[in-house]
């Protein structure tokens, strides 16, 4: 099952352009959509997901026309958005007993058997009689996912699930994704480049409401090799040399300015070839457009 987003566009109210001509494919499999605060990702994930409308451009899920058909669109989707609320006082086997009516899985005996299978995959099983409300932030963004995926989604779609949690449970919550991806579409939406290095085998960088890159990150890294340098600077040298050349990244490191430069060879003494990074694609990208904006 493919995803094809073409010639999305988005302009808010208030003249925000959120979405600038979005062209995208997505194959089975876990894809990540990378971007700084504000890039247009939980835009282009509510549009996905038919919460809102584009102004124009198209949405096909397989052979569905996703906007034409929205209804038929929710009934194959898992969503997890930013922020969601819970019943503080009700127990998550409750939660997704209630979750799993409104998707429609109407048998009881069923009902049950996807409920206790998704506790368990979701590692909630010993904590399903509590009351949600005590739950730690991961335990609250595991119980979101198994709401996504009752009623065996075949695209789910994930906003920023990470932020806040501890790397434990980070961890944790990206296994977990990483074993639903097997066999359907999941969108993974982070500002957090080791999120997407680690799990996605296909990845977009967008900022601004333009993606700037798509492909796999092993690519993107390849395309890049050779030609990202580093040396240590001092603090006085750093605004010529962000004059002079293509800064991408200056980062203290154990309080010394360390920075990143992209240049086809050499750019003078002192600076050393580094093999390049995700982190580094995603900076060079990002830094790519800006130098080119007016
Ligand atoms: N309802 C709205 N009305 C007006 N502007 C909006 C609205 N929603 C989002 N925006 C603006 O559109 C742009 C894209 O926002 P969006 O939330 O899609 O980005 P994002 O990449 O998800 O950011 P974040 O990582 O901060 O959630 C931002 O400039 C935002 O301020």
């Amino acid at each position: 099952m493919q995803l094809t987003i073409r010639d999305l566009c988005k302009t808010y109210p208030n003249g925000v352009r959120a979405l600038k001509h979005v062209d995208l494919t997505i194959s089975t499999g876990m894809f990540g959509l990378l971007g700084p605060n504000g890039a247009g990702k939980s835009t282009l994930m509510r549009t996905i997901a038919t919460l809102q409308d584009p102004d124009s451009g198209a949405v096909e899920f397989g052979a569905l026309d996703v906007l034409a058909h929205k209804d038929r669109l929710r009934e194959v989707l898992g969503y997890l958005p930013q922020e969601f609320g819970l019943y503080p006082n009700l127990s998550a086997e409750t939660i997704l007993d209630h979750f799993a009516v409104l998707k429609g899985v109407t048998d009881r005996r069923e009902r049950a058997a996807q409920v206790h299978a998704l506790l368990d995959q979701t590692n909630l099983l010993a904590a399903r009689k509590q009351a949600v409300g005590g739950f730690s932030g991961g335990m609250k963004q595991r119980l979101g996912i198994a709401i996504a995926l009752l009623g065996r989604p075949r695209l789910v779609i994930v906003d920023e699930p990470t932020a806040g949690l501890d790397p434990t449970e980070r961890h944790r919550f990206l296994d977990l994704l990483g074993e639903i991806g097997q066999d359907i579409v999941v969108i993974l939406s982070t500002h957090i480049v080791e999120d997407v290095y680690e799990l996605c085998s296909k990845f977009a960088i967008i900022s601004h409401g333009e993606v700037l890159y798509s492909g796999s990150p092993a690519a993107a890294v390849a395309a890049l090799r050779g030609q990202i340098w580093r040396r240590v600077a001092s603090r006085p040298e750093l605004p010529e040399l962000q004059r002079e050349l293509h800064v991408i990244a200056t980062r203290l490191v154990a309080g010394r300015p360390i920075v990143h430069v992209h240049h086809p060879e050499s750019p003078g003494p002192g600076f050393e070839p580094i093999e390049p990074g995700l982190e580094d694609v995603y900076f060079f990208h990002i830094t790519s457009k800006s130098r080119r904006a007016p």
